[in-house]
Parts: C-alpha cells; sequence; structure tokens
C-alpha cells in the first residue's frame, strides 16, 4: 500500500460513489470521492476520471482545481476549460491515465472571492496582487486529496499534465512520486494572456513568457518539454510514452 498522503487531513476522504460515463472523448471511469468538511461546513465531492487500468508507475495525470467561470460559463479570462479538455483528450489518447478535478476554486478562495478578485483586475490588478488586496493567500489550494486518490487508485508515480512548478512540489510534498512534468500549454487568447503572464512571472509557470508579452504567437516549443523528476529539462524523445502537445 502506497505510504502518501502525507497531510492529516485525507483521513476524512472516503472513496464514495462510481460508475462509467461516455463523454466526446470516450468513456471514463468517474470516481467521486467525499470530503467530510465538518458538522457545520458539509462536504466537497471530490473527482478522480479514470481512464484504463491506473495501478502502476508513470502513470499520465491532471491535477485540476475547479473554475467554475471558464469550465461552465466558458469564460475567456483563464486557461482553465481548454487545460481540462487538454487532460481528458490526452488521456484518452493514451488509452490510461487519470483527471484529478478538485473542488477548489479560485486557487482555494472560493468563487465568490475569485469574483470579488475579477472586479479589481477590471481595474488592472493582476492575478496575485487582486487576491493580496483582499487579504487572501495568493494560492491555498491542497493536494492531499489528490494524494489520496493516487493511492486508493494504486498509481505509484504519476507523469503530471501541468505548467504548475507548485504544484509539482505541492504533491511531492504529499509523497506522491511525480516522475516528471509535461507541459499543459494551451493557445492564449486576447483576454487571458495578462493573466498568463502574471502566472508566469509571479508564480513560476512554465510558459514561454518573451512570446507571451510581445504577443506573438506562442509555439508549440515549450510544449513539447519534459522535466526529469529532479526539475532538468529533457529532450521530448527522451521518453516515447508521453507525446508532445500538438
Ligand atoms: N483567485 C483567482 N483564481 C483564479 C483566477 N483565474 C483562475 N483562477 C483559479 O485558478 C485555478 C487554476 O487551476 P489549475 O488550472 O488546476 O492550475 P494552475 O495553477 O493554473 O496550473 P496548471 O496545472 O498549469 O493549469 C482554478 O481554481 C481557477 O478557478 C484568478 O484570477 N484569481
Ligand atoms: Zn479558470
Amino acid at each position: 500500500m502506497n505510504a502518501f498522503p502525507r497531510s492529516s487531513k485525507a483521513a476524512s476522504v472516503v472513496r464514495y460513489s462510481e460508475a462509467n460515463v461516455p463523454t466526446e472523448y470516450g468513456t471514463f471511469r468517474v470516481v467521486v470521492y467525499r470530503e467530510d468538511l465538518g458538522a457545520r461546513n458539509g462536504f466537497h465531492d471530490h473527482v478522480a476520471v479514470v481512464k484504463g487500468d491506473v495501478r502502476g508507475d508513470d502513470v499520465l495525470v491532471r491535477v485540476h482545481s475547479e473554475c467554475m467561470t471558464g469550465e461552465v460559463l466558458h469564460s475567456m479570462k483563464c486557461d482553465c476549460r481548454e487545460q481540462l479538455d487538454l487532460g481528458l483528450r490526452r488521456i484518452a489518447e493514451e488509452g490510461r491515465g487519470a483527471v484529478f478535478y478538485l473542488r477548489q476554486e479560485g486557487r482555494g478562495i472560493g468563487l465568490g472571492d475569485k469574483i470579488r478578485a475579477y472586479a479589481l483586475q477590471e481595474r488592472g490588478v493582476d492575478t496575485v496582487d487582486a487576491n493580496r488586496m483582499l487579504g487572501l493567500p495568493d494560492d491555498s489550494r491542497r493536494y492531499d486529496v489528490a494524494a489520496f486518490m493516487c493511492a486508493d487508485l494504486g498509481i505509484r508515480s504519476v507523469v503530471l499534465l501541468t505548467n504548475n512548478p507548485l504544484k509539482v512540489q505541492a504533491l511531492r510534498a504529499e509523497g506522491v512520486p511525480v516522475a516528471r512534468r509535461v507541459s499543459a500549454f494551451v493557445e492564449p487568447n486576447e483576454h487571458n494572456r495578462g493573466y498568463l503572464i502574471a502566472k508566469t512571472r509571479r508564480m513560476g509557470h512554465h510558459l514561454d513568457i518573451a512570446a507571451l508579452v510581445a504577443g506573438d504567437h506562442v509555439g508549440p516549443i515549450e510544449p513539447m518539454m519534459t522535466e526529469t523528476a529532479d526539475g532538468e529539462p529533457i529532450a521530448p524523445d527522451g521518453d516515447t510514452k508521453v507525446r508532445p502537445l500538438r
């Protein structure tokens, strides 16, 4: 049995229900993990969207945080919906992997405060400073539930689809072996370019900052990069299991 998660909060998570769900990317096993938030706060239903037999090593995983505006309203202020689609599509292509859909809207501050932050962003404040002006953390997300899901599903190590180095670190801190990172790059649009620049400059996201700032087409160079467990970039053909993004 896997040793992770390390955080004690995951003690309040149970595998609650599961069923097959057909999607436009094929059929996935949808497994709901219910997190008990205590008598006053109810619960969160987090979801593992699973393809194939994920027991073992080097499983392609997208750990995704809820974004109601992007995913439901098709807001163009962020890249969340396209990244969720990318995750499902890539995992369907691999025939094996999982998207963990975590209910931590707005990098953990919730929808109400994310929209307060958006109101500040309308006045020119970037995504990080908007949270700070509200007295809220830059990013208060937790990854213990993702670690719990990995252990429960028999995932021993992951190939993580993300641009966010903190996500890699946070998962490792929870004891999840991240074998390497694969870029979750999606093409920017006129509304989310500033947001992507802020995430790159201020949160260290692995994106092509020069092209973003210049307003150029952001090409597929960076998405073809992968990293070793130590964060060293390796050539895309260094590992044939994960194909470069298109
Ligand atoms: N507070 C705040 N949250 C935002 C803003 N824009 C998007 N979000 C939230 O940011 C989160 C993005 O989650 P992810 O796509 O999983 O992760 P990420 O940190 O962007 O890293 P990637 O794995 O590279 O996508 C979601 O919870 C969104 O609701 C914003 O301007 N302010
Ligand atoms: Zn979003």
